[in-house]
């Protein structure tokens, strides 16, 4: 028989990729499709989740079609985290667009749940913030305003769920109507330490708990998934933040990873107990098995490679996301342009949902290589400010383990370690997400003992970039930032006024 492989799904916010990957950590086989972005109005961000679902489904099968689905011993899926899916019990269809982690429609709603006091109470149940990024708030809102979820919910036909659920439900033929515990985690109805729905969290945020799915495990069996005629057992699932923890082998009380995908998403492993952040970074799951959870403290920013898209699509200052590297090698420094990409409001350790984005200090000389400079630097800053959030909290990591789609830029890494005085370490595969999702999965299906066992098989370092930079020129930076971050909080201030 020929190796067997572990099929993986990962369903990212801008793209839908399958992947074979082998027991040695190589990737045999992979697709990918584009998933559409639609912003009908300022601040919404949505997706079609029946795009989602075929797309999975194209490249799940091309994928098996170019290794032999025979040989395909596991599934594992890992997926965009928070986004909310309305479909029909019935059928499987979407009953309305899939309302997207960035969406920012329900600032009001977490406005107002702060005014009246409930973040600290949400803070020590879920260990997040009162922040639309998170699930529930979205929910509450289609349960009031689209009239297709509120009908479907009275005859008993709805079911709503982060993607992994969606597609956990598709795949298994209407058969699994389960989540797992590190994307229940992301929902702000999941209580941290005994990974069960808290009944005042969903009365508080209008979410009634009988719609919820089952909270389980992240490798085990999870169910299957009816691929290319086959039935082949579902045996990992994880959100793509935690999936890349374990990808990058986040496995020591500390360690930290940061994966540049559409945003940036720092997390750091914390051990078998929920962190407490004194900080604004979220305490949250890293991954559950056979019972047993691993905490994580994290830092989100939301706009990482969506500035570069943004660069491309709405500016056309690039024709290629690739074309970054040498414009910003091009010039010395980025001639004191600032740009803070707040075009999802500001998320770790700010949380300021109104918020937007800011290109501070132009000048007549500003180029195009400038902008996009500072576009890439903005990377390095915004980490900065999650990393000085995790020094605060009481973890300081001396190597940074980097991935996804962004770090495949060297300019971006070197620029990484000089902002942040710590090694960067990146591995051969940058897709992490999906190496630990199959890690899980392989784990679930027994063909590991244990992730370490797992990791040690399957992930290389790439190469390590060190900090040329000294203590003063960082400070320097970081107080160039700062004052760029207070011109989008004084336009803030000024546009509540
Ligand atoms: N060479 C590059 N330099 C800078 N950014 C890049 C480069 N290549 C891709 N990107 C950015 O990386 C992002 C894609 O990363 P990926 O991990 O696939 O995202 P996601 O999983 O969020 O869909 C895109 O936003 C793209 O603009
Ligand atoms: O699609 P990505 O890789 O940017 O990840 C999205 C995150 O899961 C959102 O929390």
């Amino acid at each position: 028989m020929s190796d067997p492989h572990i099929l993986v799904i990962d369903e990212g916010t801008t793209s839908t990729r399958a992947a074979a990957f082998t027991l040695d950590g190589r990737i045999a086989a992979e697709a990918s499709k584009p998933l559409t972005q639609s912003y009908p109005k300022p601040g919404w961000v949505e997706h079609d989740a029946a795009e989602i679902w075929a797309n999975t489904i194209a490249c799940a099968e091309a994928v098996a079609a170019a290794v032999g689905v025979e040989t395909i011993a596991c599934a594992g899926i890992t997926n965009q985290r928070e986004t909310v899916v309305f479909w029909d019990s019935e059928t499987g269809e979407p009953l309305a667009p899939a309302i997207v982690w960035q969406d920012r429609r329900t600032s009001d709603i977490c406005a107002a749940l702060k005014a009246s006091g409930h973040e600290p109470e949400t803070q020590a149940v879920t260990g997040l913030l009162l922040d639309p990024y998170f699930s529930a708030t979205k929910i509450a809102w289609a349960l009031e305003h689209l009239a297709e979820v509120r009908t479907a919910a009275g005859q008993g036909r709805l079911r709503v769920g982060t993607v992994d659920c969606y597609l956990r439900y598709r795949l298994s033929g209407g058969q699994v109507f389960k989540t797992d515990a590190s994307n229940a985690a992301r929902t702000l109805l999941m209580r941290l330490h005994d990974v069960t729905w808290d009944a005042g969290q969903c009365a508080v945020l209008g979410v009634p708990e009988t719609l919820l799915p089952a909270i389980g495990d992240c490798a085990g069996t999870l169910g299957t998934a009816k691929i290319a005629g086959r039935r082949i057992p579902v045996t990992g699932a994880a959100g793509d933040q935690q999936a890349a923890a374990a990808g990058q082998g986040c496995f020591a009380p500390g360690s930290v990873k940061a994966t540049y995908g559409t945003g940036a998403f720092l997390i750091a492993n914390a051990g078998k107990t929920p962190p407490k952040s004194e900080h604004r970074l979220l305490s949250t799951m890293g991954w559950r098995l056979g019972g047993q959870a691993t905490y994580a403290l994290e830092g989100s920013i939301f706009v990482a490679g969506s500035a570069v898209q943004w660069l491309r699509d709405q500016l056309g200052l690039i024709g290629s996301a690739g074309e970054t590297e040498a414009l910003a090698a091009s010039v010395p420094d980025s001639g004191g342009a600032m740009f803070v990409p707040a075009f999802a409001g500001l998320g770790a350790p700010y949380w300021q949902p109104e918020a937007r984005g800011v290109i501070a200090g132009l000048s007549g000389g500003t180029g195009r290589a400038h902008i996009v400079r500072a576009c890439l630097e903005s990377m390095g800053n915004q980490t900065a400010d999650v990393l000085t959030a995790m020094a605060a909290d009481g973890v300081s990591p001396g190597v940074v383990k980097v991935d996804g789609g962004m770090v495949k830029n060297d300019w971006l890494c070197q620029d990484l370690a000089d902002a942040l005085g710590v090694e960067i370490e990146r591995p051969e595969i940058i897709e992490t997400t999906a190496m630990g999702a199959a890690m899980l999965a392989a784990v679930g299906a027994g063909l590991f003992g244990s992730l370490e066992d797992a990791e040690a098989a399957m992930r290389r370092v790439d190469r390590t970039f060190r900090p040329r930079t000294s203590g003063d020129e960082r400070e320097d930076r970081r107080a160039n930032w700062r004052r760029a971050v207070a011109q989008v909080q004084a336009g803030l201030a000024s546009a509540r006024s």
